[in-house]
């Protein structure tokens, strides 16, 4: 959890204003930014479910809005909604000032490993991907019967997390016990992801997290995923690799891990697992 970030508390405010605002729209307003192209086709960006594989596949309780953020000229602008006004400005906003809180996490997890300063910016590379995930998990009538968001591990660098700051749900597995998160408003939640893990050879671990549902208030999270250039190869930092200590994870292209990771979200498995050694 990091306080001190330097994201005004009116851009964090606002954004989640703006963000509630979308999702309460009607249907129809929120189908506009629809992920299904033609109606069945499913692309990442845009509003909708997850993708659905099969007619046996667990659907969360959420509706999301997936926004590709960086690079800057890689956005989908159309897909970015025009209601409220405030939105598409504050998302700006909100994704430049982390943009910094995330460079000086990177080289501070550089610097822990004892690698150099700028190793994981490095990594990034130029075409670094970064999507917006913004979660609203309605009132649930059953909550012991379906998640908010199922068990999973993020697949990138790291998150940063803004959660509501009335409602909880977040939870985090920690020697095979859920804990809840607890909410400090104003703060932005940190999440190692496995492309950490990865490039750390283990020595840093994506933790397990889910969120459950509530069955008298909504909830709201917005979530950026910072991810290595989807062309690049992922593997861990030589450095970090000896006799003593072996590779524990193999090569990967970027893109490719991925790809396999929604699929494995979509099943419930841990895609890590597939380039564990
Ligand atoms: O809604 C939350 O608090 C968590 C969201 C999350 O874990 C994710 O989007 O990957
Ligand atoms: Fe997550």
């Amino acid at each position: 959890q990091v306080t001190n970030h330097g994201v005004d508390t009116s851009v964090m405010d606002g954004m989640m204003v703006a963000s509630r605002e979308f999702f309460r729209q009607p249907p129809e307003e929120k189908q506009r930014y629809t992920n299904l192209i033609g109606g069945e086709r499913f692309q990442l960006e845009g509003y909708g479910t997850d993708r659905v594989n099969s007619s046996e596949q667990i659907l969360d309780w959420s509706d999301r809005l997936y926004l590709k953020v960086e690079p800057e000229d890689e956005r989908s602008l159309a897909l970015w909604p025009a209601h409220p006004q405030t939105f598409r400005n504050l998302l700006h906003e909100f994704t430049t000032k982390c943009r910094v809180v995330k460079d000086g996490l990177v080289r501070a997890m550089a610097r822990l490993l004892e690698l150099d300063n700028d190793y994981i910016i490095e990594q990034f590379g130029e075409k670094a991907d970064t999507y917006a995930r913004f979660s609203y998990y309605p009132e649930c009538p059953r909550p012991e019967l379906v998640f908010g968001l199922k068990p999973h591990s993020d697949g990138s660098v790291l998150t940063v997390l803004m959660v509501d700051d009335t409602v909880g749900g977040l939870q985090i597995l920690r020697d095979g016990v859920w804990f809840d998160v607890p909410i400090v408003p104003h703060t932005l939640l940190i999440n190692i992801g496995d492309q950490t893990e990865i490039m750390s050879n283990g020595i840093f671990k994506s933790p397990v997290h889910r969120v459950v549902t509530n069955a008298e208030k909504e909830r709201l999270s917005l979530a950026l995923f910072y991810s290595l250039d989807p062309e690049r190869e992922i593997e861990p930092a030589t450095q970090l690799v000896d006799e003593k200590r072996p590779a524990l994870y193999r090569k990967v292209k970027v893109k490719d891990y991925i790809a396999g990771l929604f699929e494995h979200v979509s099943q419930g498995t841990m895609v890590i697992d597939t380039v564990k050694i």
